[in-house]
């Protein structure tokens, strides 16, 4: 059995399908709380606030959320940040009004007092500066993104690569603007200092530049034989840890 390392988008879509599906039964809520809270903690074991400066502690985690399931880890890895001690801010210009499922996980944040700034609210720029931010979390596309991208995305993700130099960014699963296959086709694109795969890296992270960006896998909820099913070996996590570096 060959152990590949990625899968492709196809397949990372048929594994959701199966996850999510009637024999094995998890819900949507269930993988996207498990992958949220695997992105906190990876944001915890690169940025750790232990032994940090109160000016330090103080900075934001500012969260990017998108409009699809991928923007719904950053809102669920918002809130375990929260807990965890950090100072997250939510940005989500295009609010989901797929379900109900995503005005919870809204109400939520508010419940944990976190601020959810909207596209209306001009000043989220002034959140991006690096002596007010200790990294930026990149959950705006996943592997549904298709090119080009539409506004208010492009705006955003033109002040990202504008910025990456000076703010780190963690990306949830795909940099965006990346193709979730062939990696970085637009330019300028997201460099991130950490990616953070969700239940299998995808072709894309094979384009990582191993020097600069720091490579997760999270979503730990798949068990040997349904990994090897898939053609790959389950990933090597260590006791209780949610995340595993590759
Ligand atoms: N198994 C797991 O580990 C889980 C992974 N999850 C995360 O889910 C994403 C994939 O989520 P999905 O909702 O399928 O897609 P995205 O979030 O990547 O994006 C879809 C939304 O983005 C819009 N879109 C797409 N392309 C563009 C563009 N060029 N410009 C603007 N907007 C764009 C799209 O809008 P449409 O109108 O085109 O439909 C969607 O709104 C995966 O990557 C993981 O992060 C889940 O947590 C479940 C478990
Ligand atoms: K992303």
């Amino acid at each position: 059995m060959s152990t590949l390392k990625v899968v492709s988008s196809k397949l990372a879509a048929e594994i959701d399908k199966e996850l999510m599906g009637p024999q094995i039964g998890f819900t949507l809520q269930q993988l996207m709380e498990l992958a949220g809270f695997s992105v906190a903690q990876a944001v915890c074991r690169q940025f750790p606030l232990r032994g940090k400066t109160e000016t330090e502690k103080g900075k934001h985690v500012f969260v990017i959320a998108g409009p699809g399931n991928n923007g719904g880890d950053g809102l669920v890895c918002a809130r375990h940040l929260k807990l965890f001690g950090y100072n997250p801010i939510v940005f989500y210009p295009k609010r989901s009004e797929r379900t109900e499922f995503y005005k919870q996980l809204v109400h939520q944040l508010n419940f944990f007092k976190v601020p959810v700034l909207s596209q209306d609210e001009e000043n989220w720029l002034e959140y991006l500066k690096p002596e007010k931010t200790l990294c930026i979390v990149d959950a705006i596309f996943g592997f549904s993104f298709k090119p080009p991208m539409r506004e208010p995305f492009k705006g955003i993700v033109d002040e990202l690569c504008k910025l990456q130099d000076r703010i780190p960014i963690v990306s949830v699963d795909v940099p965006t603007g990346w193709d979730v296959d062939e990696g970085p086709i637009s330019h300028p694109s997201i460099n991130p200092a950490v990616l953070v795969s969700l239940t299998v890296p995808k072709p894309c992270s094979t384009y990582i530049g191993e020097k600069h960006t720091t490579h997760y896998v999270g979503g730990r909820f798949i068990p040997r034989d349904f990994a090897n099913k898939y053609g790959f070996e389950p990933f090597g996590y260590e006791y209780t840890d949610q995340i595993l570096k590759l």
